[in-house]
């Protein structure tokens, strides 16, 4: 296979500023700098390709000390004339190389890239080289590729890249997720999603394949893992944030779907727990999660200032998990569970998705059995962070609580709110707002005084 002649210096000089501006780069505001690029075709002619780009944020320390090393998915169309459909997408045109000028596109947006991901997928195809290899999976019993393909790049908060490929009459639209920080083994959202498909389950869109590939680490060993993937898309749909923060502003009641959402949230967690392995919570076990709970008050307290004077109170609160007697079994979870992360379909009522975790958490940690009820207290928090959105909210956050609890309790059989489950729950609860201080620090300082005021109230402490 071809590809373009443009050298990978080029690409990466035109990456290494282009890059940092995106919404899916998550070191913003960090000196970084490239350490390594490789480029594989996914299309014939070597239009589509995929680069993975290695940054490394911060300096080496003379003493061997390595500065942490991330490795993106860029996406990219490269081209030997420009392409007036694609302006808006334009990433630079690189300087001559063989006297051959090439126009380099945001390759989402360029519905060839898209096309050339969907016909390996479909046909179940591998590209590239040894070092930077891809190969395309279709899910067993997957929906088909539509015919037509049309695409469009969705432009919300998004960690990764997802693109809307809408179909014909008769045909399913899909949306391809293009995971944008890669770590080696397996990615949640494909193999948490996959099984909850492959177990009947209506709570998930239906799967139609994924990507994976081969390409060197950070630290320059090989590595392997998911790239992307491609779910039905469900048309028409709203997201819970949508429709949540429709109705605190407009002061309207959600106790009924929240109380729908916990329902689904148990129902899933149900299938879950009996299609994956899970773990008995013995006590060594909760000493591992109370000590990866103390972990993130120490991550979170150093990395955000005003944090500092929380910390005594905050691994108190944590501490108690480890003397739970009655805490149930743990099993794999979705995760990063919030407003944004559920869909309202007409026909089948609330649809999860995005089961790959909290984008900041390593992935080798996210694919371990942990408490569900770590997905409770996410939507609980959601709940809070949607009251927030309106000067006076009133009682609707604590009102969507309880709906949503009570909704979790019969389905599941077993109430959150009691015994055991209480403290872990708590625990849980300050965990995520905790997270949600560091997240929102790096990403979106305006919606810090959100989970910071939520961290004080779960303390009881004085937010001064
Ligand atoms: N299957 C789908 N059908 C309809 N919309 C979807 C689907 N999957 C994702 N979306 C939309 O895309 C947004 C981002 O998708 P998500 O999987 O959460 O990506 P990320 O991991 O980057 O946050 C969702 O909040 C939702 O609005
Ligand atoms: O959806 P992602 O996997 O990218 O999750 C990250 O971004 C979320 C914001 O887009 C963030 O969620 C936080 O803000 C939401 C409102 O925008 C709120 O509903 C959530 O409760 C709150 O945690 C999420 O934490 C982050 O991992």
């Amino acid at each position: 296979m071809k590809t373009s002649r443009a050298s990978d210096e080029a690409v990466a000089d035109l990456l290494a500023s282009w890059a940092p501006a995106q919404r899916w780069f998550a070191h913003k505001g960090v000196a970084v700098h490239v350490q390594r690029i490789e480029r594989t075709p996914l299309d014939e002619g070597g239009v589509a390709q995929l680069v993975a780009l290695t940054v490394r944020t911060g300096e080496d320390s003379p003493e061997g000390h390595d500065a942490p090393r991330t490795v993106y998915s860029v996406p990219i169309s490269v081209r030997p004339a420009p392409d007036p459909d694609l302006a808006a997408a334009l990433i630079g045109e690189l300087p001559d190389v063989d006297g051959s000028p090439a126009w380099v596109y945001d390759g989402p947006h360029d519905p060839t890239w898209t096309r050339a991901l969907l016909t390996l997928v479909a046909a179940q195809e591998g590209a590239g080289s040894r070092t930077f290899g891809v190969n395309g999976h279709s899910a067993e019993g997957g929906l088909p590729v539509p015919t037509a393909a049309r695409t469009k790049v969705l432009t919300g908060e998004q960690s990764n890249t997802s693109i809307v490929v809408s179909a014909d009459a008769g045909e399913t639209p899909l949306i391809a997720k293009v995971f944008r920080v890669l770590s080696a083994g397996d990615n949640p959202d494909v193999v948490v999603q996959t099984a909850l498909a492959d177990a009947g389950c209506a709570r998930v869109p239906r799967p139609a394949g994924w990507v994976d590939g081969r390409w060197t680490g950070p630290d320059g060993s090989a590595a392997a893992g998911h790239l992307a993937h491609v779910t039905e898309f469900l048309a028409g749909s709203q997201d819970a944030w949508r429709v949540a923060t429709a109705a605190v502003g407009a002061g309207e009641d959600f106790t009924g779907q929240a109380r729908e959402l916990g329902r689904a949230t148990a129902e899933v967690h149900a299938v879950l727990a009996a299609e994956l392995p899970t773990e008995p919570a013995t006590p060594e076990r909760l000493a591992a999660v109370a000590d990866g709970l103390l972990e993130r008050v120490a991550w979170a307290c150093t990395a955000v200032p005003q944090l500092h004077g929380v910390a005594a109170a905050a691994r108190e609160r944590v501490e108690a998990v480890r003397h739970v007697q009655d805490a149930p079994a743990l099993q794999r979870v979705h995760g990063d569970y919030h407003l944004g992360q559920v869909l309202h379909s007409r026909a089948r009522g609330w649809v999860l998705l995005d089961f790959e975790g909290e984008p900041l958490r390593p992935l080798a940690e996210r694919s371990v059995p942990d408490l569900a009820l770590r997905d409770v207290a996410g939507m609980l928090r959601s709940f809070d962070y949607a009251a927030s959105t309106v000067p006076e909210p009133g009682p609707w956050g604590p009102d969507c609580r309880t709906a949503f609890l009570d909704g979790y309790t019969a389905v599941a059989g077993t109430d959150p709110r009691t015994g055991g489950r209480a403290v872990l729950l708590a625990a849980l609860e300050l965990d995520k707002a905790l997270y949600e201080v560091v997240y929102e620090a790096r990403n979106r300082p305006d919606w810090l005084r959100i989970p910071l005021d939520a961290v004080h109230r779960l303390l009881g402490s004085d937010p001064s």
